[in-house]
């Protein structure tokens, strides 16, 4: 499903209206009216009062005509003006002129205003702001947002909570609190990212008439990941489906180099998750010295041995040994739980140009990654030759961070560009990881995922998309294809073990592979 922001969204308008000839009213009222609907089935049933909160743009225009629906619904209605209705203009007018000839009940709203009495009421309409939205609610608006929050009444938004930033997920002060969200045409980027997900209560996505080859027309290379587009837009149709004369060798050998002494869990979990993710075979390669103490614990992976001069870390064994045992894997995941050492940036650099295989970088391969960009001051890894086979990295917030010389609050600001532009400027596939991931593409697609829950935010699960994602590699799915699925099914493990335990913080990385 396509996520646009608000330039793409008005984009869109405008080549419907002017190019197609669907008229703004036509549109208007398709919205107006799956509102309603949505509004209705909110509240549960008939004579219900609601109240609608219109402010003067076309938001409030929707929500006018919604308000229009609900009353020939049977319900009764009242449209609370937060602007003098006087200074409407266009479509929104229009509207506002119906709704006094059908003697729809209104009052005017202005911050002198008594409070609006909410005990007449039972379901919130909020029609205030969309997408054309410009910074903090001002004024009436602030003031009807803190009111309609405080009633405790549920409501429902139309196309976005009005004092969300429609682009970016962030939440103005105040900002609606909805219990459901009616998007129309498509979802926007900023129901998509938190905190602006959580305002936005139930995303409802409704069709208005704007055809879905609009925003094809328009460039939008944004996308929510669901089935369809998993095998639409991703190329992935039946991807759980095996021809029967197969065998192990049809489905990739993943090497996983990961873990130390003091994190030998993280290789057990990254390696496990990539045999549970399908591939034929995995090989896990370790430090020798405590190699004997993981014998018998996972019975179906190779153990392999690197000759570490009885240190138990990556600090003495070469990137030459570890690129002579990628030779015919069909990926490579480094970085979990293997800590850092000293020249650790350099030595990574002599594995990415050493070895051929697919690359998935985790963890603190990531921070040796950020290190080449502070050592070399010209760019860092930007200037790295680039690689013929593709490179997955996977950091959270905080790796993403240390890769781009930023803070983490100024990457959860604006989480879909970070990725997008990090992923077109260094030529590799990027994880972004947290509450809906952001996978980006180096073509500049993104693509955000719906999965997963607050439970996942515990030790290890990152070891577990690492595996996942590079097992999906070695059975030649492509870069894109294995970023974006493995964060689809990580996260709908997840949630499968959420759902099976009575306390969901209870989750651990482990129940994820066994829910795979
Ligand atoms: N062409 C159409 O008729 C369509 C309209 N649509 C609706 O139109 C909306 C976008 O409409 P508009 O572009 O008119 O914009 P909005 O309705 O979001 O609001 C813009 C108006 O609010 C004021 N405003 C902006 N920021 C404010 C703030 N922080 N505090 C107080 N006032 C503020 C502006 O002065 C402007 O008059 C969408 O969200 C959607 O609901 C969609 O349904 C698509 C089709
Ligand atoms: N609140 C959340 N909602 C959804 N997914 C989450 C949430 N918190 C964490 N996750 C997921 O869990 C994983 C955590 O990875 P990471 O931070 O690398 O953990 P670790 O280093 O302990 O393995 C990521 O895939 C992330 O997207
Ligand atoms: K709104």
């Amino acid at each position: 499903m396509y996520v646009v922001n608000s330039r793409e969204m008005r984009a869109i308008d405008h080549y419907t209206i002017e190019q197609i000839g669907i008229p703004a009213l036509v549109l208007m009222e398709n919205a107006g009216r799956a509102v309603a609907e949505e509004a209705a089935k909110l509240a549960g049933g008939d004579s219900r009062r609601f109240a609608i909160l219109v402010g003067k743009g076309n938001n409030g225009g929707d929500g006018i005509v919604a308000a229009r629906h609900l009353m020939e619904f049977g319900n009764e209605v009242k449209l609370i003006y937060a602007t003098d209705p006087a200074t409407f203009e266009h479509e929104a007018a229009i509207q506002r002129d119906i709704a006094r000839k059908l003697n729809i009940p209104y009052e005017n709203y202005s911050e002198g205003s008594p409070p609006i009495p909410w005990r007449d009421y039972d379901v919130i309409v909020d029609a205030l702001l969309g997408t054309g939205s410009r910074g903090a609610p001002r004024a009436a608006y602030a003031k009807l947002i803190d009111e309609a929050n405080g009633s405790g009444l549920p409501i429902c938004s139309l196309d976005i909570p009005s004092g969300l930033d429609p682009d970016n997920g962030g939440v103005h002060a105040p900002c609606i609190r909805a219990s459901c969200t009616v998007a129309l045409a498509f979802s926007k980027r900023g129901l998509e990212q938190q905190p602006g997900a959580d305002y936005a209560g139930r995303v409802i996505v409704r069709a208005i008439g704007i055809p879905k080859a609009a925003a094809e027309q328009q460039g939008v290379h944004t996308f929510r990941i669901e089935e369809p587009l998993l095998s639409d837009t991703l190329g992935l149709r039946n991807y759980e489906q095996r021809s029967s004369d197969t065998n192990k060798g049809s489905f990739g050998h993943v090497l996983v180099a990961a873990g130390s002494l003091a994190m030998s869990g993280a290789g057990l979990l990254c390696a496990k998750a990539a045999l549970r993710a399908g591939c034929g075979l995995v090989t896990w390669a370790l430090p020798e010295s405590w190699l004997p103490s993981i014998v018998g614990q996972l019975p179906e992976i190779m153990l392999r041995g690197m000759s570490d001069q009885g240190l138990g870390d990556w600090s003495r064994i070469t990137p030459q040994a570890l690129i002579e045992l990628s030779e015919k894997k069909a990926a490579l995941v480094f970085g979990p739980g293997v800590g850092r050492f000293t020249d650790d940036t350099a030595w990574l650099r002599e594995l990415w140009e050493g070895t051929s295989c697919p690359l998935v970088l985790d963890a603190d391969a990531l921070n040796m990654l950020s290190g080449s960009s502070s050592d070399s001051g010209s760019g860092g890894f930007k200037a790295w030759p680039k690689r013929s086979s593709p490179v997955i990295l996977t950091p959270h917030p905080g790796e993403m961070a240390r890769l781009c010389g930023k803070s983490v609050k100024d990457i959860q600001m604006d989480r879909i560009a970070t990725a997008r532009t990090f992923a077109e400027e260094h030529g590799v596939t990027l994880v972004l990881k947290g509450a809906h991931t952001v996978i980006a593409s180096p073509a500049g697609d993104v693509f955000i995922n719906p999965t997963g829950n607050a439970g996942m935010a515990t030790g290890g699960t990152g070891d577990v998309l690492a595996g996942i994602t590079a097992s999906l590699l070695a059975q030649g799915k492509t870069a894109i294809q294995a970023a974006a699925l493995g964060a689809y099914l990580h996260g709908a493990a997840g949630d499968r073990v959420a759902d099976s335990r009575a306390y969901k913080a209870s989750l651990i990385a482990s129940d994820i592979i066994e829910q795979l």
